[in-house]
């Protein structure tokens, strides 16, 4: 279990995360969600003790990550794919890690194994790709079987099969009933990795929620629907709670109501409908809506011309 306790990071005047909490529980994937420079990176290195809170406090699996013996058997990390010396190969790198915790080398090969770099295991780091790095930061973040996996950004510079790795992977460990976090910026593919999602913005918490819950709080889209007799239909669906709009000669938008209301109300009447549709937010668009005011860098107006 990971617990963000009204955590607050300062960097001088720069709030990077202002009293932050939430929790990510054992047996499901949470995804930490937040357009660039939302203090995601930030909250995970508090997680793992390589940044101190300005205030508020950070436990894994019940204390602080200092306090844990062996952190590695706690919780596997993944912050920066990147950060391995090149010239060592996969294995001795794991070696190394491994080493430090009296880990056996079976172990080693496992996760080599698991990350599919068997073949790839005796050749130096300095010349993987980027998802071959992803994939050896993924290994050892298991290498100490811990039960609780963060990752920044996992599917990062993965092609489809690797994305696709790393969804069936982790909805495999949260299965074994491990707490599993990742970030990201992406809505539409956390969303398929994750059921818990905790959003930010300007280090601030914006939702705790479900993929179901986020896209429930996002205002509906209303229902489109194309009739012959769009006066009536306008008569007979109004009401309290229901707002209806005339959107052309023959159609109608329809607040309020589903598209089943509707289509009752119509067929009760003998109101023929050429077109009843529900219009979904989707999980973009419900994520555009809950960050738009704390998008750091965004384009503004001014420059949106230009690209055009
Ligand atoms: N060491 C630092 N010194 C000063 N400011 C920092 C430092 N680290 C982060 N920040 C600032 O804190 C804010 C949050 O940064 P952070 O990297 O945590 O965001 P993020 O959500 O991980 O973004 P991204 O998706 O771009 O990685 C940003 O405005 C960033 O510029």
């Amino acid at each position: 279990m990971i617990e963000v306790l009204e955590v607050t990071k300062r960097y001088g005047e720069k709030v990077a995360v202002d009293r932050l909490s939430f929790v990510a529980r054992p047996g499901q994937v949470t995804g930490f969600l937040g357009p660039n420079g939302a203090g995601k990176s930030t909250t995970m290195r508090m997680i793992v003790g390589l940044d101190r809170p300005t205030s508020g406090s950070v436990l894994v699996n019940g204390r602080p990550y200092a306090e844990h013996a062996a952190p590695l058997q706690e919780i596997g990390v993944l912050l920066e794919a990147k950060a391995v010396h090149p010239g060592r190969t996969a294995v001795s790198h794991l070696l190394g890690l491994a080493r430090t915790h009296g880990i056996p080398r079976r172990r080693v090969d496992e996760v080599i194994d698991l990350a599919g770099l068997g073949a790839v295991a005796g050749k130096r780091v300095g010349g993987f790709s980027l998802g071959m790095g992803q994939r050896l930061g993924i290994a050892a973040a298991l290498l100490g079987d811990p039960a609780v996996v963060m990752l920044d950004e996992p599917v990062n510079g993965l092609d489809p099969e690797g994305v696709l790795w790393v969804r069936n992977l982790l909805a495999g460990l949260a299965a074994e009933g491990r707490t599993v976090m990742l970030s990201s910026h992406l809505m539409s593919e956390t969303a398929l990795i994750a059921e818990h999602l905790v959003v930010v913005g300007r280090g601030r918490l914006l939702a705790d929620t479900t993929v179901a819950g986020l896209i429930a709080q996002t205002a509906g889209g209303g229902v489109q629907v194309a009739t012959s007799q769009p006066g009536l239909l306008r008569d007979l669906l109004s009401g309290p709670g229901v707002t209806v709009t005339s959107t052309a000669s023959e159609q109608l938008r329809v607040d309020g109501l589903t598209s089943r209301e509707v289509g009752a109300v119509a067929a009760g009447h003998g109101i023929p409908l050429y077109e009843l549709v529900e219009h979904r937010v989707s999980l973009e668009e419900a994520f555009m809506d809950l960050t738009r005011d704390a998008v750091e860098y965004a384009a503004t107006p001014v420059l949106q011309e230009a690209i055009r």
